[in-house]
């Protein structure tokens, strides 16, 4: 019986990569997590020690600083992308780079009416995400979002469900919705969508929220699809877009012990546990 190595890969996770754009008086910044993976023929290393085809974490980790730098850093997809790239050209073992970045949202203070040219204010609605492969055949693009909390106070049911010896929930015909989204949008191809990444993550962004807000929903499965499709309806160049959604559950409080009626209107959110509906929405010509 031998032993040999399975699937491996290898780089630097979550260096903390901020860039500033400070040509004018009005600065820009992109505040980036990045973690870089290599795979590729990296057996040596394993088997026997032998790291002459290891290119070190660490410079990968100086190559993303390097980058925000010598690349810039327009969107982070496009800086992805390029840092894959030049990960890719140092390393002649690796047949593949997985860049994936979190990009932490800066806005303008507001000063008089007026954003403040050096002045910002971290905005606290949700990561966008992007995760990036490139390697020997087109490049595989998926953008998205994570920690993007929403509710709705109305507009939600859960009835009709499936009801055995074990079931105690109640239907409920007009509860809260509510949820921590994550979700990934995989463009054709990795090509530049028009308008650029970050106007289609603008896009994409506001049609997920408001398709939350206006869609009735029977089941958050419903409210997931439904999120889907829109995108998919409205970007051509979108394949497939994936969601994991818990359900943040807020369960309406008995007040009837005190006389109190509670006419959907005090509610105990829950912590734990919390239903967990994961769902990828497709073309069917894909
Ligand atoms: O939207 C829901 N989907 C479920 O599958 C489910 N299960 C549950 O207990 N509550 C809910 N809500």
């Amino acid at each position: 019986m031998g032993i040999v190595l399975g699937a491996n890969r290898y780089g630097k996770a979550e260096s903390r990569v901020v860039r500033v754009v400070r040509d004018t008086p009005r600065h820009v910044i992109r505040d980036l997590t990045v973690t870089t993976l290599l795979t590729g023929d990296f057996a040596a290393t394993h088997t026997d020690g032998d790291n002459r085809d290891v290119l070190p974490t660490d410079t990968q980790k100086n190559t993303a600083f390097a980058w925000a730098k010598e690349h810039g850093v327009t969107s982070p997809e496009d800086y992805a992308l390029a840092l894959g790239d030049r990960l890719l050209a140092a390393t002649p073992a690796a047949t593949a780079a997985r860049v994936l970045v979190d990009e932490h949202a800066w806005e303008r203070i507001d000063v008089d009416g007026t954003g403040h040219d050096h002045a910002f204010v971290r905005r606290g609605q949700g990561v966008r995400t992007v995760e990036v492969v490139v390697g020997d055949d087109w490049p595989s693009v998926v953008s998205g979002l994570r920690d993007l909390v929403v509710l709705k106070t109305t507009g939600s049911e859960f009835r009709g469900f499936l009801v055995d010896e074990y079931t105690t929930l109640p239907e409920a015909d007009d509860r809260i919705l509510a949820t921590s989204l994550t979700a990934g949008w995989r463009w054709t191809g990795g090509e530049e969508p028009d308008g650029g990444w970050d106007a289609a993550y603008d896009r994409v962004r506001a049609l997920l929220l408001g398709t939350f807000a206006t869609s009735y929903s029977k089941a958050l499965q419903q409210t997931l699809f439904a999120m889907g499709a829109a995108v998919l309806e409205a970007e051509p160049a979108i394949v497939e877009v994936s969601f994991s959604a818990p359900n943040k559950h807020h369960h309406l409080v008995d007040l009837a012990p005190f006389g109190i009626e509670n006419d959907g209107e005090v509610f105990v959110a829950a912590d734990r546990p919390y239903g967990l509906i994961e769902a990828t929405v497709v073309r069917d010509d894909t």
